[in-house]
């Protein structure tokens, strides 16, 4: 940390550093890699666009929540280079959208994601850019599960390999019935990359983390509950497609002011992610954000009754 913040004054200090600066700032910003790990990202982004097709689409709708869509239904959304940039961006996006309560991440055509595009995959078989591929993308996904919103995954169909790591980087997994989620990675001679091993253990244990990944487990919705990978089960309802079923399960966290449900996020997350001290002093500081704010004053005045 003094090595970084050393070096970072003496590229600040120095006249004509302003771009040098703005890439120390950017990509140290809720990132787990920067060019201080000899992560260069605009090298790694120039790499990826070579291996086009399909996008992510960013729907920011007026109620607060965001959808954000894989697309890329001829390879059952499987993730192709140009899709883990526009992935990048998409989460810029998100990170600027201060009003932005909750976000559904789900999968074109009723399927989910099935991992890496096997064609790229193929082409950068090499370990030092299949690693450069796994830094931008585990940069991605820690910038995701730290956005101050609540997010859940969209299970539909199938997450398989990367798309299965894709659903640890939310806040929830809400899978539709006959939907399967499969860290296939042993089968390809792999491990997890993208930060899906670290994430799994969190959420699930490790006991469950190591029958999941070493035996290549299929999680179906049943079992996806009992060991809390699934934080809901979608049945198939006439009146309602999954995306609205998964909006009215994410209102219950997502209902009330911006400020106040960024806050829970903000939390949450030091107390995950920070050594109690920090998360402690962090939690001081999100209170001050919304102690005898609007919501606080409104709620106070109206002389609640929490029956
Ligand atoms: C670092 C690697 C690791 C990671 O990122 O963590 C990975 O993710 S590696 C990728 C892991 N995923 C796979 O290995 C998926 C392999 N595919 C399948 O198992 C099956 O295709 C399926 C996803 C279960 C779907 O089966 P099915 O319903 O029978 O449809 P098809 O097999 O006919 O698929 C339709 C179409 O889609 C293409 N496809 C599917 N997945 C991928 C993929 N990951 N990459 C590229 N293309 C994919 C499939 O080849 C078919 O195309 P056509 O043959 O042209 O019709």
């Amino acid at each position: 940390m003094m090595v970084l913040c050393a070096l970072r004054r003496q590229l600040l200090s120095r006249s004509n550093c302003g771009a040098w600066a703005r890439l120390l700032q950017r990509q140290s910003r809720g990132c787990v890699y920067s060019i201080t790990h000899g992560f260069n990202q605009d090298e790694i982004r120039e790499k990826l666009q070579a291996f086009p097709g399909g996008s992510i689409d960013l729907l920011k709708q007026e109620s607060g929540i965001a959808v954000l869509t894989i697309n890329n239904p001829a390879r059952m959304n499987a993730f192709s280079g140009s899709m883990m940039v526009d992935l990048e961006e998409r989460v810029s996006q998100l990170e600027s959208w201060t009003d932005c309560k909750g976000l559904i991440v789900q999968g074109s055509s009723g399927t989910f994601c099935s991992g890496s595009d096997l064609n790229a995959v193929r082409a950068i078989s090499n370990p030092q850019d299949g690693m450069k591929m796994c830094m931008f993308m585990q940069n991605t996904l820690t910038r995701l599960l730290r956005l101050p919103l609540i997010s859940v995954a969209l299970v539909e169909g199938r997450a398989l390999g990367g798309g299965a790591e894709l659903i640890t980087a939310c806040d929830f997994r809400l899978m539709a019935s006959g939907s399967e989620i499969q860290f296939v990675h042993k089968h390809m001679g792999l491990v997890p990359g993208w930060g899906g091993a670290a994430r799994l253990v969190r959420i699930v244990g490790s006991q469950h983390a190591l029958k999941l990944l070493g035996g290549a487990l299929k999680v179906e919705p049943e079992l996806g509950l009992q060991i809390g990978l699934a934080d809901g089960v979608l049945e198939a309802e006439e009146d309602a497609l999954p995306l609205q079923q998964a909006e009215d399960w994410l209102s219950r966290y997502t209902k009330g002011a911006a400020p106040v449900i960024r806050a829970v996020k903000k939390v949450v997350l030091s107390g995950r992610e920070l050594p109690l001290s920090d998360a402690l002093r962090t939690e001081k500081d999100v209170f001050g954000t919304v102690w005898g704010g609007p919501a606080n004053l409104q709620a106070l005045a109206s002389k609640p009754k929490h029956k």
